[in-house]
């Protein structure tokens, strides 16, 4: 990415081998400008026909004619050339739009775990739609616009002065106090306020999403709008800027619009001035007509040209916000990938803490998983189990120590080589609002419909897939069509069992099953990951007494490590878990006792 570039300039770099077309576009609208500046003229010289009647000549009706006839022509070929120039900035505007899009994206595909909990999904989706759209509307409209606005504003300066340059020079004079306000108007200080106001405007969509994510919070506990506090600051903060913003352009706007708009103070003195020196009367009166037609012209462009630029700056922030999310650091990536000399996990001396923490959620942690074993992570809430098992696939890299997976420190690997490897069900597996088939075969793109319902049906999903009215083809998210949780994890099991890859990592994937579908999700994994290195996170005890290794995890350590009997016969932090975990699954009616 060139870091030089900025602002506009930095936007086109976006518009790839289109470019050209653009040129194109701008030339267009240039001429075209030029083309609609002549009917114009051809009023000028109509009127001028009819002034020579006053001044004793003859009606000439067929000049009349011929003048609104090349009028007509005039215009139609300048709004030909407009709809022409206005096609070619389109194409371009869409292709950079995507182009900003994918590039924006394939950088956030780079990007560690740790960088969406400081940048929501929802506020990255809103930064990239939104100002790529600003972008777009840029190029498609004011981008020739400007040009054209230029070209007239130009041409009808340079007429003004060939016609009477005493006349003309005022009025230009004039012109150019109004363009100096509306560069001033446009000046750094307007940027300034551009970027805050934007900046509150994102907050506030920002602010608004979480306060619709938490509205169900805010039912059940009667909150109002005003109690979500964040919301509401960011409501008056954007109020604020706005009308900050609004002020600021207050003096300036009312001069700037007085002054283009006064061009009658400066031309009805000048006429008179000059009219009673001037020796021929008759001559000035026709070059003053022409002043009268062209001066409200050239306030007009001015206006339009003062609005485009304003919409440049919107387009240049929404490019530096753009730029924003390309020049995050994206995960350091080798240069030299090594190939991983087995499927072990281990972990020596690893210690890893979250960005903006005081403390390490993980410190010290030393194992190893072996190939072909199950290695389970147990521990209470927060005792750092999801973080040790998001390090394997590198969600976030370790500060300390080092994850090697076949003896290669996975930071060398090759991410593309290391995802292979790694297959992960989260506590909470997302579904893309696609067909089931597309989802389970998100995992592996080239596997077969069959392999996907085998997947499926290892995953206990028969049943899904059944009640559904499309099977495996049903599109999930979208009209009513919606599963539960468990549902949901189920799928994503069967996500997991296509990838066949030689490394599993369950972090709670059976946390919504019930009783009935965990056992059956259990035989199902039994067969799956024999010869994998399985890493497991369970809350239910139950669900790891067969794992080779149980890990037991507090605040952050490892303070005991074997296998359930072992652990149990210890009589450590691991069999005081298994006490309470066994007495909880019983429960008491009249002194009978019954399992769950
Ligand atoms: N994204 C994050 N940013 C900052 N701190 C985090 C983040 N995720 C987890 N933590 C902190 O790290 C510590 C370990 O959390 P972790 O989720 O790994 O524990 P856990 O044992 O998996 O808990 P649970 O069983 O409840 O899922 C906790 O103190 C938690 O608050």
């Amino acid at each position: 990415m060139n870091q030089q570039s900025s602002g506009i300039k930095r936007l086109l770099e976006f518009t790839g081998p289109s470019r050209g077309l653009l040129t194109l576009s701008r030339i267009l609208s240039g001429i075209s400008a030029l083309f609609i500046l002549g009917p114009f003229l051809c009023v000028y010289f109509a009127a001028k026909d009819l002034l020579d009647v006053f001044a004793g000549g003859s009606l000439d009706t067929e000049s009349l004619v011929r003048w609104g006839v090349l009028a007509l022509i005039l215009e139609l070929i300048g709004l030909a050339l407009y709809f022409a120039a206005l096609l070619c900035s389109h194409v371009v505007a869409f292709r950079t739009e995507k182009n900003l899009k994918m590039a924006a994206l394939t950088h956030l595909a780079k990007m560690p775990l740790g960088y969406f909990d400081r940048n929501p999904s929802g506020k990255l989706r809103k930064i990239i739609d939104d100002n790529s759209f600003q972008t777009q509307t840029f190029i498609a409209h004011q981008l020739p616009d400007l040009v054209g606005a230029q070209v007239t504003m130009a041409a009808s300066l340079v007429l003004m002065l060939l016609f009477d340059w005493r006349v003309g020079l005022p009025l230009l004079l004039l012109f150019g106090v109004g363009f100096y306000l509306q560069g001033s108007l446009n000046g750094k200080d307007s940027m300034k306020f551009m970027q805050s106001y934007q900046d509150a405007l994102e907050t506030m969509n920002h602010e608004a999403v979480e306060y619709i994510r938490g509205i169900s919070v805010v039912k059940v506990f009667g909150q109002t709008v005003h109690s979500f506090s964040k919301f509401n600051a960011a409501i008056q903060s954007y109020r604020d800027d706005a009308l900050a913003f609004t002020m600021s352009c207050k003096k300036g706007m009312v001069a700037f619009n007085s002054i283009v708009n006064a061009s009658f103070l400066v031309l009805v003195p000048a006429a008179l001035l000059i009219g009673l020196v001037s020796p021929d009367l008759p001559g000035f009166m026709q070059s003053f007509l022409f002043y009268l037609i062209f001066s409200p012209a050239c306030a007009v462009m001015l206006n339009k040209i003062m609005y485009m630029t304003s919409y440049k700056m919107q387009a240049e922030e929404s490019m530096r916000r753009i730029d924003g999310i390309l020049s995050a650091k994206p995960q350091r990536e080798t240069d030299r990938p090594q190939t991983a000399g087995g499927h072990d996990i281990s972990f020596a001396d690893v210690t890893f803490r979250y960005e903006g923490t005081d403390h390490p959620a993980v410190s010290h942690l030393s194992f190893i998983a072996k190939p072909g074993t199950t290695t389970a992570l147990v521990g209470h809430s927060g005792s750092g189990k999801s973080t040790t098992a998001s390090l394997i696939p590198r969600f976030y890299d370790v500060q300390e120590g080092v994850v090697r997976i076949g003896g290669v420190d996975i930071r060398e690997m090759a991410s593309e080589d290391l995802m292979k490897k790694v297959a992960f069900v989260f506590q909470n597996p997302r579904l893309f609002k696609d067909t089931l088939l597309a989802n389970i075969c998100a995992a592996r793109p080239e596997a077969t419909r069959e392999e996907a319902l085998q997947a499926a049906h290892l995953a206990q999903c028969d049943d899904i897939l059944a009640k559904l009215p499309q099977g495996i083809d049903t599109v999930v998210g979208s009209k009513g069509v919606y599963l539960s949780g468990g549902e949901t994890q189920r799928i994503a099991i069967a996500r997991a069992i296509l990838k066949d890859a030689p490394i599993v990592l369950l972090d709670e994937a059976t946390a919504y099953a019930d009783p009935e579908s965990e056992q059956q999700i259990q035989q199902a994994f039994k067969g799956l990951t024999k010869g994998k290195t399985v890493v497991m996170i369970a809350h239910r005890l139950s669900t790891v007494r067969d794992a080779e290794q149980i890990v037991v995890m507090k605040q952050g350590g490892i303070v005991e490590k074997g296998t359930h009997d072992g652990l149990v016969a210890q009589g450590g932090e691991y069999a005081r878990m298994w006490d309470n975990y066994t007495k909880s699954t019983q429960w008491h009616i009249g002194g009978e006792v019954k399992s769950c």
